[in-house]
């Protein structure tokens, strides 16, 4: 696994995001300033259209701010070109969504393994390192299963797997556990527990489910595009 670069491994300054709707604008961020630690998990809250998944992909490299700076991993992502982005991106954050967004068509293994195409591997390579990231969220009797032969709990151990497989400085979640029963969203959300304490994974993770943020580190709340709080959860 990478060493973790010194503390903190995400630096947000003043960051602005606005919308832009034909003639409307729709102000969403408007100047949000705090750190992540490398190594802390951290859940964001806040009622809907408070701009948390905003927020989330600006941290993801998905979106650009209008203005202020965000560093990661000691990169400035806003002098970044799109390509350069993309590349930073699939170096060094591991993606997480509400749906999966598993490939249809494709096992659970060849999913996993989706990530590491862009990488100079041998088949073979990619197949081992994809069965061992299986096997990390216990699903490597599944393999060959397709998306649709998986309950969702498990299709989200898949997706968990294939945001692992890069080895990313940084996982990002986007409600992981939201499609998901009592059960089974805790079963994601141990395992999420696990891929922090075990392998030190820094993860950021949005939700509107106060139980699933209690197995956060600690919970950053927004409200109309500000932070309103910090509170701590679990040390
Ligand atoms: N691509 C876009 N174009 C225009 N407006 C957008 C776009 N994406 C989001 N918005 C608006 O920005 C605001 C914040 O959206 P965002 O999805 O970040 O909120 P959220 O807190 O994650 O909400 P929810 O909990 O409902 O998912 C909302 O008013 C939304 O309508």
């Amino acid at each position: 696994m990478s060493e973790l670069p010194a503390s903190p491994l995400v630096s947000l300054r003043d960051i602005v995001k606005t919308y832009h709707r034909g003639q409307q604008t729709v102000p969403v961020l408007g100047g949000i300033t705090f750190d992540i630690d490398a190594g802390e998990f951290l859940a964001l809250m806040g009622p809907s259209g408070s701009g948390k998944s905003t927020l989330l992909n600006l941290i993801a490299g998905i979106d650009r701010p209008d203005s202020g700076q965000l560093v990661i991993g000691g990169v400035d992502i806003g002098v970044l070109d799109e390509a350069e982005l993309a590349d930073w991106r699939a170096q060094n954050v591991g993606f997480i969504f509400q749906f999966y967004n598993l490939m249809p068509v494709l096992s659970a293994l060849e999913n996993v393994e989706l990530p590491l195409l862009l990488k100079d591997m041998t088949r073979r390579e990619r197949r081992e390192r994809a069965l061992l990231a299986l096997e990390m969220v216990g699903l490597a009797d599944r393999a060959e299963h397709a998306p649709s032969e998986l309950s969702g709990g498990q299709q989200q151990r898949v997706a968990i797997a294939r945001a692992l497989i890069t080895d990313p400085t940084l996982i990002v979640a986007d409600e992981p556990t939201g499609d998901l029963d009592r059960e089974s969203a805790n079963d994601i959300l141990h395992l999420m527990q696990r891929l922090n304490d075990e392998i030190g994974k820094t993860i950021v993770m949005v939700t509107h489910d106060s139980r699933a943020a209690g197995h956060a580190h600690a919970i950053m709340h927004l409200e109309k595009g500000e932070l309103s709080g910090r509170e701590e959860v679990r040390v």
